[in-house]
């Protein structure tokens, strides 16, 4: 194996260089666990921790090693090994904090491909095929779309729901596909590049498991336990999130990944909406919201039926979020700097007073 294989470039190189780490090893993070990572190079893996000045100078958990990372490391066992640096990552796959409010937190990095799996049958949902484009488009990760267990409705139905589909959503690759009866299957596994790297976005039961233990043949998911001779209750987690695939497709199959939330995805709502966003550049006012004003474009693109109404929904519903996620980001930020502020009085009122 080599590091290309890995899906390492010229770019990560360069970068390396750049930052002067030449003197490192590098490596992919393929699996963390509670701030232990197990790093791959081309010749072995290695249970890691990050160097303490990483850890002091980090400023949030985005600061942290993800699965998808590449990193500088040195190796200080057979199998043990201090991680000095992330390299500046291509893309990131992140969702919002659970339970801390505008905090982000890293699913996976350096994902060139999600599959969006959808199943056709109970989960088929238009809206939650959007709210993962826009997590895409705002991570940079290239989407594929992916309608499972094909096997469970008429083709008539899936004929319907491809036509919805094409509807809504243009130039992005739609499959089908059926894990039970392998309908579909060969298609997407020959659409897999080299050295690239996917993930599998979806809700729960869709098939992504499935789907991604026929890619593997199985084998190698199963989970081995990393080296006995780490030190107890240091012991990394056994299971491998980062595969590669026998074409030399790269999968990042991570638990984060479920219920992904919006967080700041920047343009990512502009760009799957991007009919509304042209739009909106007709609306009389300039800082038109599209919902009560005269003369708003957007609106009567929904009268007219040219914007479909739920998409028009959608647009509005995560606009509001992506809002109310900044302004949480923008409240913690005023609390911190006062805070700093009346840490900075209490200090000056101590040296005023000689203490
Ligand atoms: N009929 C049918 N069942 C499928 C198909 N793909 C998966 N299933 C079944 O659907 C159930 C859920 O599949 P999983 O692969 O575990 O789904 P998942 O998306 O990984 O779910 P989580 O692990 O909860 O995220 C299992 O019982 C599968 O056997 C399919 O194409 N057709
Ligand atoms: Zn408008």
């Amino acid at each position: 194996m080599k590091l290309e294989d890995l899906g390492y470039t010229n770019e990560w190189e360069d970068h390396r260089k750049q930052l002067n780490l030449d003197a490192f090893d590098v490596g992919r993070v393929i699996a963390e666990h509670k701030e232990r990572y197990i790093v791959k190079n081309a010749q072995k893996e290695f249970d890691s921790e990050i160097i303490g000045n990483l850890r002091y100078t980090a400023t949030s958990r985005t600061d942290f090693p993800a699965v998808g990372d590449w990193v500088a490391f040195s190796q200080y066992n057979d199998d043990e090994a201090l991680i000095h640096a992330v390299l500046p990552r291509k893309t990131v796959i992140e969702r919002q904090a659970v339970g801390k409010k505008g905090e982000k937190q890293l699913i996976a990095t350096n994902i060139d491909y999600a599959f969006i799996v959808q199943a056709v049958d109970s989960d088929f949902n238009i809206n939650r095929i959007e709210r993962y484009l826009t997590i895409c488009h705002s991570s940079k990760v290239s989407p594929i779309i992916i309608l499972n267990k094909i096997d469970l409705i008429e083709a008539s139905e899936l004929k319907e729901i491809l036509h919805k589909v094409n509807e809504r959503i243009k130039d992005i690759p739609v499959f089908t596909l059926s894990n039970e009866t392998l309908e579909g299957f060969e298609a997407i596994k020959n659409s897999i590049l080299k050295s690239k790297t996917y993930c599998l976005l979806g809700s729960s039961g869709v098939g992504k498991s499935t789907l991604s233990n026929l890619l593997l043949n199985k084998q190698i998911m199963k989970t081995s336990a990393i080296s006995n001779s780490t030190n107890k209750g240091k012991h990394t987690t056994s299971h491998r999130e980062l595969l590669v695939l026998e074409n030399g497709g790269i999968i990042i199959d991570n638990p984060g990944i479920r219920e992904v939330g919006l967080t700041d995805s920047s343009n990512g709502i502009e760009t799957t909406f991007d009919t509304i966003t042209n739009l909106s550049e007709q609306c009389k006012f300039k800082d038109c919201t599209h919902t009560t004003e005269t003369n708003c474009a957007v609106i009567d693109a929904v009268k007219n039926g040219v914007i479909d109404e739920t998409t028009y929904q959608n647009f509005l519903r995560m606009g509001r979020e992506k809002e109310h996620f900044e302004s949480t980001v923008a409240e913690k930020r005023k609390k911190g700097k006062a805070f700093k502020k009346m840490v900075k009085n209490m200090k000056s009122n101590h040296s005023k007073y000689g203490n």
